[in-house]
């Protein structure tokens, strides 16, 4: 079948290139010419395991291009809208702009029975927004409202094999059958298109299910406000956790093994970050207080909050260690050197876009440190984000001279890091742990105070002890007492 996908990036890019697997043939349009020629060279203009290759067969068998030209969308059987849906500038609302402008480069290469799919997230309204422009210049086109769930880092497994899929379908009396409430068969037809681009996934026994516009849209924002909830409940607990001497990975645990909560999503650490999960909870919250949803808007806030102090909290907690426990007054962040390493949202990603790695960096420099971030893959994007913050891939550089090391994102490489090299580099042994992912007994044998926030901490005789849980004030003007700070890497 002759596709075309709107809008290549995280999101399009895997889409089109696992569509381009299955057999179809596609094209990919971006408005960015330099995006569409960087995935026409088979060079992804981002880092997500396993595209490359992807791209690579695709293009290598003809059966995949990009371009930005809207034109090339003309005889594709099905359209799908993959374009970005950020942030409003100075609000919470969702920009619709790139989506609405997608749709009117479409308009013209509509022809009747083809199908146009949107899987970009949106708040609740806006598909029955895009099925009246779609209507008005092509009455006899289908519409379906298909939501995408993948995570980056695993975009592609996610694609080629996901948990479900969600197809939302006009009128009130959309059903199992995916019954027409105009009659027209239009529907119907829309969805046997659909079936027949998914059709590996059917095969497999992928999920599948039919509802109606409204709901389709929410379950995407939904989902994501959810996961965001968690993951923020599970911070809050942490908070707790800390305070009382309990242990948050065995109280995650035990919360896990009960089958009606689950184990995944209850990590604690720096929080959630990235393209999505805050934006669609900000976008969110904000349709919400527009259909005055209060109950939707005093949670969401609350997450939002949470999530937010989880940064807080670990810098109070550098403070305390680099003023050894007296009484502190958060003065010690102030010319101290402190390593954050990683600088992504996530492993396995170089997307930075609300990276709690990041923030906790620019927070820690606000306090008075001097602060240098290591990331294997996000150092292009960092810098770009933050162009007066030191960042480099060279971990040992990073290492070189620092009074702090924090663990702000669980690269494998970072994670696993030897604590006896780590001591020869650093010039105090320190190490904050923000994302609970360190083996910290290893550390402490080896010498260095090693915290996480709200764990119990290991003792080298294989015994526990409490995490310490005296509270740092949180800002501090005081005078610094400046330490020694060899300095490997520049900022750029
Ligand atoms: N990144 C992710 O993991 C996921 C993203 N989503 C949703 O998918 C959508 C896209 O997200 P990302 O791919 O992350 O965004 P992105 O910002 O990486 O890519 C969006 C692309 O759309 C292009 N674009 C904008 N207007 C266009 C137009 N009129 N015509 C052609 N191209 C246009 C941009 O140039 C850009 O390359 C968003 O709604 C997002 O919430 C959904 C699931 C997962
Ligand atoms: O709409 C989207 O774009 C996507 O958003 C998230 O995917 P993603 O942003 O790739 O990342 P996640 O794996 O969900 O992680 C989000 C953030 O939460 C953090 N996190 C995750 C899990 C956890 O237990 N604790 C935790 O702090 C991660 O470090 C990361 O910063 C959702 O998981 C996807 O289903 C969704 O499609």
């Amino acid at each position: 079948m002759r596709i075309s996908v709107i809008g290549c990036g995280y999101l399009g890019a895997v889409h089109a290139a696992c569509l381009a697997h299955a057999g179809h043939e596609v094209v990919g349009i971006d408005r960015d010419e330099s995006r569409a020629r960087a995935l026409q060279d088979g060079a992804p203009p981002f880092y997500e395991p396993g595209l490359q290759e992807l791209l690579r067969e695709g293009l290598d068998a003809g059966r995949l291009s990009f371009t930005d030209d809207p034109r090339a969308a003309q005889g594709a059987a099905v359209h799908f809208l993959c374009v970005g849906t950020p942030q409003m500038r100075g609000g919470d609302a969702t920009d619709l702009g790139a989506l609405r402008g997608a749709v009117a480069s479409l308009l013209p290469s509509l022809r009747p029975g083809q199908v146009v799919v949107g899987k970009s997230t949106v708040p609740v309204g806006t598909a029955e927004e895009v099925a009246r422009t779609l209507r008005a210049a092509c009455p006899e086109v289908g519409f379906i409202w298909n939501p995408e769930f993948l995570r980056e880092s695993t975009a592609v497994e996610d694609t080629l094999h996901p948990e479900r899929m969600v197809y939302g379908v006009e009128g009130s009396a959309a059903g199992a059958d995916g019954s027409d409430p105009s009659g027209s068969g239009t529907a119907a037809a829309a969805i046997a298109a659909l079936d027949a681009v998914y059709a590996p996934q059917l095969q497999d026994g992928v999920p599948r299910m039919i509802t109606d516009l409204a709901t389709a849209q929410l379950v995407k924002v939904a989902a994501n406000s959810f996961l965001a909830v968690k993951i923020s409940f599970i911070n809050a607990m942490a908070q707790v956790s800390e305070a009382s001497g309990a242990d948050v990975d065995d109280l995650a645990d035990a919360l896990g093994m009960d089958e009606r909560i689950g184990r995944r999503f209850l990590d604690a650490g720096l929080g959630f970050g990235g393209g999505c999960l805050p934006k669609d909870l900000r976008g969110f919250r904000a349709r919400a207080r527009e259909l005055g949803a209060d109950g939707v808007v005093d949670m969401l806030t609350a997450a939002e909050t949470v999530n937010e102090s989880a940064r807080e909290d670990v810098l109070s907690l550098a403070a305390r260690m680099l003023e050894d426990g007296r009484e502190t007054t958060g003065a010690g962040i102030i010319g101290a050197r402190i390593a954050v390493l990683g600088a992504t949202f996530k492993p396995g990603s170089d997307d930075v876009r609300e990276s709690p790695a990041l923030a906790l960096a620019a927070r820690l420099e606000e306090a008075g440190a001097e602060v240098v971030v290591a990331d294997p893959q996000g150092v292009r994007p960092a810098r770009a984000a933050h162009p007066g913050l030191a960042v480099t891939d060279d971990l040992d550089g990073a290492l070189a001279g620092a009074d702090v090391l924090v663990l702000a994102t669980a690269w494998p490489e970072y994670r696993d890091l030897d604590p006896q090299h780590a001591a020869s580099l650093v010039a105090g042994r320190r190490i904050v742990d923000a994302r609970g992912a360190m083996p910290l007994a290893r550390w402490q044998e080896a010498g260095w105070d090693a915290r996480s926030l709200g764990r119990r901490m290991p003792r080298a005789d294989g015994a526990s002890a409490p995490a310490p849980s005296s509270a740092a004030p949180r800002r501090s003007g005081a005078a610094p007492e400046r330490r020694s700070t060899p300095t490997a890497v520049t900022a750029v």
